[in-house]
């Protein structure tokens, strides 16, 4: 009988001009305890997970069928308990986080023995893009691109002295609500202006020039403008962040969440001052996770 647990970390997409492409992990999780049993269970744990009726209907449970049907497999029974410290459609990732805990279910209760580039690109197929997927599933900083192939390529980036803090909302928004507002085109002009200032962003962080990167990420073309009047307090978040020494603050992933890259060390700070700004918000300083999906087997396989 395989008993294990599987956790993984929320994630941020985007970092303001990295649209589609950077992520990063971030402290709080989803976490799957599986016991293999005859019939199929799913149990919540937490208030932040989504009611469901029958486990035929769960997303988690959809998603470890559709894995093992493509590797010609049925998924064997198992009760799971799911917990999670993400709230949903926040723009901290919940989405990724559930679609990588289907594959990886699926992965172990078959033995499938997938690759960390196979779930890469079964979970970029669900969710449409591969920046939430690749950061929760590696840790840390995540740069991707997906080629014409489709082939997901990507470059975790080293630990950076960076703290972040999160400004998240009571309020939901899907993020395929916030995708429609998106144009479908960019003339030449704007996609090289966006895409230098997305390059540079990164250039200047990976250089450890935090203050031109922040400047980088609040400068976003592709995104952030045409969200921007979705987001709640939307300006004064940026403006007040910037006061107390934030390098740059952006949208989270596709929103309502706001994050603010800020120096090591003065997260905590910064989430107090901010705090007494939002009432009605969940602020708090996070950390960048480093070790993004994790199996740990209870009993041996
Ligand atoms: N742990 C989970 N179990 C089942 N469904 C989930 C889970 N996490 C997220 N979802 C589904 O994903 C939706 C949110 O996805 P999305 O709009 O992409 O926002 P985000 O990924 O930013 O939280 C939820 O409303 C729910 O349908
Ligand atoms: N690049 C995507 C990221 C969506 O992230 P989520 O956490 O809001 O699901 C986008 O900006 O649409």
């Amino acid at each position: 009988m395989k008993q294990f647990d599987i956790t993984i970390p929320a994630s941020s997409a985007n970092m303001g001009p990295g649209f589609d492409s950077a992520g990063l992990a971030l402290n709080r999780f989803l976490t799957l305890h599986v016991t293999e049993q005859d019939n199929w269970e799913i149990e919540h744990h937490s208030h932040l997970l989504p009611s469901f009726t029958n486990y035929h209907d769960h997303f988690i449970y959809q998603i470890a069928k559709q894995t093992a049907q493509r590797h010609q497999k049925a998924l064997p029974g198992c009760k799971v308990i799911v917990d999670s410290g993400i709230p949903l459609a926040r723009g901290l990732g919940s989405s990724a986080s559930a679609a990588l805990a289907g594959i990886e279910l699926a992965n172990q209760l078959c033995g499938l023995g997938l690759t960390s580039e196979q779930k890469l690109e079964y979970g970029t197929d669900i969710e449409g893009h591969p920046d939430n997927v690749a950061s929760a599933l590696f840790g840390g900083i995540v740069v991707t691109a997906t080629t014409q192939n489709n082939k997901v390529e990507y470059v975790q980036i080293p630990t950076l002295d960076l703290d972040v803090v999160v400004y998240i909302p009571n309020v939901e928004l899907k993020t395929e609500t916030a995708r429609q507002l998106l144009p479908s085109n960019l003339t030449r002009k704007s996609a090289t202006t966006a895409s230098a200032i997305s390059n540079l962003m990164l250039a200047s962080l990976l250089s450890g020039n935090f203050h031109l990167a922040g400047k980088m990420m609040e400068s976003d073309l592709f995104h952030e403008p045409y969200r921007a009047d979705l987001i709640p307090n939307y300006h004064s978040i940026k403006q007040e962040a910037k006061k107390v020494n934030a390098y740059g603050t952006v949208i989270s992933g596709a929103g309502p969440t706001m994050i603010s890259f800020v120096p090591k060390g003065e997260g905590t700070m910064i989430s107090k001052h901010m705090t007494a700004k939002l009432s009605d918000y969940e602020v708090v300083a996070l950390k960048i996770d480093q070790n993004g999906l994790q199996i740990n087997q209870i009993t041996p396989v």
